[in-house]
């Protein structure tokens, strides 16, 4: 093998050769028969680039905003749980490497590392905005001392995770008996090392979480009891694009979980156009699931969406060398998203518009948008 890293690619290999099985099986699957994990990536694959040649592309500002400041590019780090199963450093490594590269970091839940500690990581290192994903809970009580403790620590939004009243069918963890060694707790549940070894990892999630959530009952109590902005993350529907927008919500990640969840929903750039196109500038559009190269931030971006977010990569990354990794991981994908920029013709990512890509046709010419 290579030890040269030029890609997403390479970076998943040396991270999976590095993993013990149940956990490389627990970041890099998906649900059921592993469709839509599939799908997200492959789906990019129906686009293609319809460059603009001689432009004066020397400076090209890659920069956009997001909760109130520049980052460097439209990409920052999708909250994924148990990251210190990757790297003992886990999420204070990723916070870190998010503010070295100018990007900004999702903190999941099943954080193995106190939101106050990853703030402050990052926040040593350099400017970075952080937010917090959440599930809705059965203990309210427990739920409220989490977005206090987001809002104290200086999360700039809560990312409701909307696609899990349950979690997905994991054939590999079920299989596996996947669940974090002994040693690792949950610090914003609350929960012990103890505890978690005492149920598996999918009784756990059920008796913490609640599949009796509705708009109705999470998004104005959210907003009662915070001012962090509310964003809904796992959206595949303009339907559900227009619920979000009646409730008020600040934007919207368009996201299957990374095929993580319900399987054979669609890929999420499938999903993302229809679900653009209802947001009018009304509420925030963006995507996960898939990324693995600048051309795919870039086909994103054309078709609707504000800012891409990126799950395994992160993991990958922080499996291959921790902070640096992740850095590594970032600097890829930037140097290759300037690069279809330059190569496309765009100085600014405003520039980036559906008239720069084309659809593939199997049965003719490619399709103009
Ligand atoms: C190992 C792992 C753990 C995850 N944990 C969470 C989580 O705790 N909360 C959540 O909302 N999403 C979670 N996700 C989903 C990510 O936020 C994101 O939606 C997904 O990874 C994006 O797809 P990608 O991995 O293809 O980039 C997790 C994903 C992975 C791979
Ligand atoms: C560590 C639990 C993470 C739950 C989750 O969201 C996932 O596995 O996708």
């Amino acid at each position: 093998m290579s030890n040269k890293i030029l890609n997403i690619a390479d970076l998943q290999e040396s991270a999976s050769n590095s993993l013990p099985v149940s956990v490389r099986d627990f970041f890099n699957s998906g649900a059921t028969n592993q469709v839509t994990l599939h799908d997200n990536y492959t789906a990019y694959g129906k686009y293609r680039l319809l460059p603009r040649v001689l432009k004066d592309v020397s400076k090209v500002n890659t920069s956009i905003s997001l909760f109130g400041r520049d980052i460097l590019f439209p990409l920052c780090a999708s909250p994924a749980g148990l990251q210190v199963l990757a790297h003992p450093d886990g999420e204070l490594a990723t916070s870190r490497a998010c503010a070295k590269t100018g990007v900004n970091m999702g903190v999941s839940s099943y954080t193995g590392n106190p939101v106050e500690q990853i703030t402050e990581a990052g926040n040593e290192v350099g400017p970075i905005n952080h937010v917090m994903q959440l599930y809705s809970m059965n203990d309210k009580a427990k739920q409220e001392r989490i977005v206090r403790r987001a809002e104290a620590a200086g999360c700039k939004a809560i990312f409701l995770t909307a696609d899990s009243p349950v979690l997905g069918v994991r054939w590999n963890e079920w299989r596996s008996g996947f669940k974090p060694p002994p040693g690792i707790g949950y610090p914003m549940y609350e929960k012990t090392s103890d505890e978690i070894q005492a149920q598996s990892h999918d009784d756990g999630f059920t008796s913490t979480n609640s599949d009796s959530h509705s708009w109705a009952t999470e998004i104005p109590w959210l907003r009662s009891i915070t001012k962090m902005e509310v964003w809904i993350k796992g959206v595949l529907t303009p339907e559900d694009v227009e619920t979000a927008v009646e409730y008020g919500c600040d934007g919207v990640i368009i996201s299957n979980h990374g095929g993580r969840q319900l399987d054979e929903t669609p890929a999420t750039i499938d999903a993302l156009p229809a679900c653009a196109k209802v947001a009018r500038g009304r509420i925030r559009i963006h995507i996960d699931g898939g990324i693995r190269s600048g051309a795919d931030i870039f086909k994103a971006l054309a078709l609707g969406a504000e800012c891409c977010w990126v799950g395994r990569p992160v993991l990958w990354g922080l499996a291959h060398g921790g902070q640096q990794g992740v850095e590594l991981m970032f600097k890829i994908l930037y140097d290759d998203f300037k690069r279809c920029m330059q190569l496309t013709g765009c100085k600014s990512v405003s520039e980036i518009r559906p008239e720069l890509l084309a659809i593939v046709n199997a049965h003719g010419p490619l399709a103009r948008l």
